[in-house]
């Protein structure tokens, strides 16, 4: 979400999508529209490398002095040169064929995370949603905190809305039967 609110066009780029594709504006997004949404799972993709579960997987450090492209790396630096432009948060990446073999996040082989269908479709879900959330970010667990703890409040759209008040009408009827 941070990453999303200080890239205004790439969450423009994600809404369109989710518009052009299941059309938001009159249903929910459910599980079965998440393959369509290949910008959304590129967003995934691009979030779990900026902010992987690190304590989770072994740090691969440089065992001795060396320079890449132009850059003295000291012995023992953490040093990944996977990724094109690393520091800017481009989900465009994934576009690339074969690039999402690069992300290690869940981890790779007969250890790999048995969750991590579970978690895409999960994360997947929660964005296209707009659920209205005031949401504030933990700095406890395992994950990599901001510098600044993140805050925001996300507008639900209509359909949400309607969507909670016909629940509450059913129950409602429910109760009164
Ligand atoms: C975004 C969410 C998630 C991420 C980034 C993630 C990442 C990881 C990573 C990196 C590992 C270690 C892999 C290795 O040792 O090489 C792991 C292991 C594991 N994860 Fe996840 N995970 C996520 C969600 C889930 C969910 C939702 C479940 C269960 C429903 C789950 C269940 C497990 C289990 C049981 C293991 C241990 C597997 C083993 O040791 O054989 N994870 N996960």
């Amino acid at each position: 979400m941070t990453k999303l609110l200080n890239n205004p066009e790439v969450l423009n780029k994600a809404k369109e999508e989710i518009d052009t594709r299941i059309g938001i504006q009159d249903r929910l997004v459910d599980e079965q529209d998440l393959p369509k949404l290949s910008y959304l799972q590129n967003i995934i993709n691009e979030t779990l490398c900026f902010y992987p579960p690190a304590p989770l997987l072994l740090p691969h450090e440089s065992s001795k002095v060396c320079t890449i492209e132009g850059y003295h790396i000291p012995r023992d630096t953490i040093v990944s040169t996977l990724w094109s432009d690393p520091t800017s948060f481009m989900p465009e990446r994934f576009e690339k064929e074969r690039e999402v073999n690069k992300l290690i996040a869940f981890g790779l082989g007969r250890k790999a995370c048995p969750g991590s269908g579970l978690a895409q479709r999960t994360v997947g879900l929660t964005m296209a949603f707009e659920e209205k959330l005031d949401m504030v970010e933990d700095n406890g667990g395992i994950i990599l905190p901001n510098l600044i703890p993140f805050q925001a409040m996300c507008k639900a759209l209509p359909i949400i809305n309607d969507f909670h008040n016909n629940k509450k009408k059913t129950i409602v009827n429910d109760i009164m039967k």
